[in-house]
């Protein structure tokens, strides 16, 4: 949700944990150091799990004020904003009174935050967790079940009540709905690589540990499904906080407050009053409701990790994803593959293109693409500029210059036809639902992906546009000095 949250969510999404263990399951002997007495007992009992609540329904008021006013009585300072139902985003927190420019609001104390370093309601559990070295990410997922299954008898009970039962996220569309919804958009690869990543990590978790204490970790608490919601819950939740090293946060009251576009202004820890605050870039009125921004992310990173999709043309960090590949039947193919990998790319890559331009390093790509044997010694800088590895960025041949913008134009009409094929065929998509809530969540996703392919499309037509009328300046430039050639030509005649 903060600026800094923008490259972990943007980058390497999931913490890595080897992923190549998909094994069974396998029930390996308990630590004897861990299985102590009535060790476990205490929380995740395998015959409660039907009962423990792993959040609301994302609408619900009742829970929200019960955490507010659990957070009220463990040292939540007295609140300008409320938890109230609102236009966007459900639930989000409403100004109760004039609230000033350049004002500082939450004031969120460290007791109220949830961190890795946060005390365990199963101090086993985390004991664990810890001598394995677990990363953040995973840790955190496995707190909040972990937590979750200790139910009254975990501090963060009434929070964790208060979090959405399912959150919007990307993590719980099935591949058929990736597959038919978002066919068009580059969001779709990313969601797969998302996904499998969640997968991984709890595969690996459960191989490498899971399986080895199944008295304090039971698969019927922690299992894929229960991962997959702890991990949808960090992805729409988690915080950055830049003053305290980027650490890693879940901030109660804070992360009710939902996004807009139009406000730049993010969650951090302030020093001086030792809390979580962040400071309005805009004044409010009794009764609007207060935003923050989620960093500055395109309309597909925000249905990736939060489930919505800004109102077209809002989003003055949207783009879309260009995707490139290296030509097959190219001479040189395999020393321009080297190139690439030795920088850390691939034969395809995606770029994102924004309403203003393309980036440097999708130029530097083309031109690999594009140039000829002859100029193989430009191999390496076109793949070094092509990874945003250099300082010398601006590359420019002009001797093929034509030919990557033509390279650019066609990868970017044939993205164009895709979306255009799902836009004109969204309203005949077959449904194939048997229930009304199931026929809600399909015209609630299909609106989803209308408004995602709606916002890309928008964005391409742009880039082909610019690219079109370059390569006509370029032609006409090549006609007009061909003439003034000719008529040199004619008058040394
Ligand atoms: C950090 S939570 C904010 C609180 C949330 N509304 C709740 O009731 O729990 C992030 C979630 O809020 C919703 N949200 C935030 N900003 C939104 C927006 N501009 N439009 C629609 N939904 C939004 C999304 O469901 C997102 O996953």
């Amino acid at each position: 949700m903060s600026e800094a949250s923008r490259t972990l969510y943007t980058t390497t999404l999931i913490p890595h944990l080897s992923h190549n263990n998909t094994s069974p399951l396998r029930r390996t002997s308990v630590s004897p150091t861990i299985f102590k007495r009535n060790s476990v007992l205490r929380c995740s009992v395998s015959t409660l799990t039907k009962k423990i609540p792993w959040g609301c329904d994302t609408d619900s008021m009742e829970n929200a004020s019960a955490l507010q006013r659990w957070l009220t009585e463990s040292g939540l300072p007295e609140q300008r904003m409320g938890l109230e139902k609102v236009e966007v985003g459900e639930r989000g927190l409403v100004s109760l009174k004039n609230i000033r420019n350049g004002e500082k609001l939450l004031f969120v104390p460290p007791s109220l935050v949830i961190s890795p370093d946060s005390e365990w309601s199963n101090p086993e559990a985390g004991e664990v967790l810890k001598r394995n070295s677990v990363p953040d990410w995973p840790l955190l997922a496995t707190y909040l079940i972990s937590e979750a299954s200790c139910m009254k008898s975990s501090r963060w009970s009434n929070y964790i009540s208060a979090l959405p039962r399912q959150p919007y996220s990307l993590l719980y569309w099935t591949r058929a709905e990736l597959d038919t919804y978002l066919v068009a958009s580059q969001i779709r690869e990313r969601a797969i690589e998302r996904i499998n990543g969640v997968t991984g990590t709890y595969n690996d978790l459960r191989s490498r540990i899971f399986s080895k204490y199944p008295n304090l970790f039971p698969e019927e608490v922690f299992n894929m499904e229960t991962f997959k919601w702890s991990f949808g819950i960090l992805f729409s939740r988690l915080v950055r906080l830049p003053s305290l090293n980027e650490r890693v946060a879940l901030v109660p009251w804070a992360d009710m407050l939902n996004h807009s576009c139009e406000v730049e202004t993010f969650l951090d820890y302030d020093k001086s009053s030792q809390a979580v605050v962040f400071t309005t870039d805009r004044p409010y009125q009794p009764g609007e409701q207060v935003f923050i921004s989620y960093g500055k992310k395109s309309n597909g990173e925000l249905l990736l990790s939060y489930g919505f999709v800004p109102k077209e043309g809002t989003n003055p960090s949207d783009s879309a994803d260009l995707s490139v590949s290296l030509n097959k039947s190219d001479v040189c193919y395999k020393e321009k593959l080297e190139v690439l990998r030795k920088h850390g790319l691939s034969a395809s890559e995606r770029f994102p293109i924004q309403i203003t331009g393309w980036p440097v390093e999708l130029m530097a790509y083309a031109y690999l693409v594009v140039s000829p044997p002859t100029m193989a010694r430009q191999f390496e800088e076109m793949a070094v500029a092509a990874s945003n590895n250099t300082s010398n960025k601006d590359l420019i041949y002009p001797e093929i210059e034509k030919e990557a913008l033509q390279f650019m134009l066609d990868n970017c009409e044939s993205s164009i036809l895709k979306y255009t094929k799902f836009l004109q065929g969204s309203g005949s998509i077959d449904l194939d639902v048997t229930s009304p809530s199931q026929i809600n969540r399909k015209l609630f996703l299909k609106q989803l992906a209308v408004d995602l392919c709606t916002s890309e499309q928008r964005i391409l037509f742009r880039t082909q546009y610019i690219l079109r009328r370059r390569l006509r300046d370029m032609k006409s430039g090549e006609l007009r000095g061909l003439s003034i050639f000719n008529g040199f030509f004619r008058f040394f005649e």
